[in-house]
């Protein structure tokens, strides 16, 4: 019998309970993961107005090591952290890609083309 395979042993109690904690955990990660994108969407627009570019690598070092020393100290695995990180991070570049394209031209007087 493979490990995945389906059985008929009962699911212990405890796991049912922990799938509740595991079941909030995921929710508070969601809601906090969209309040993260509202945030980092204002920070795009201003980037878009303001003339700077989508990603900034020296930011990021900052973060990289930030992050790594919060999950060393609380057991979290530190690559994996750094993957979740640039995961996530990597989406919100994307975003201010998109939204420096819709800007494109924004600050720039009209061509006129009878001049
Ligand atoms: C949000 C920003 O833009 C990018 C995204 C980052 C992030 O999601 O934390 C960090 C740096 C930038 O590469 C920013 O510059 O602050």
């Amino acid at each position: 019998m493979s490990d995945n395979e389906p059985t008929s042993a009962p699911v212990p109690s405890e796991i049912i309970r922990l799938r509740g904690s595991i079941d909030n955990i995921d929710a508070a990660l969601v809601y906090l993961l969209a309040e993260r994108f509202r945030v980092t969407r204002r920070v795009g627009e201003l980037k878009a107005v303001g003339g700077l570019p989508p990603a900034d690598p020296a930011r990021e070092q900052e973060q990289i090591a930030r992050l790594t020393s919060i999950a060393e100290e609380s057991g979290l695995d530190p690559e994996f952290a750094e993957q979740f990180r640039q995961f996530i991070v990597s989406e919100v570049i994307r975003h201010h890609e998109l939204i420096a394209a819709q800007h494109k031209g924004d600050n720039l007087p009209e061509v006129d083309t009878y001049a």
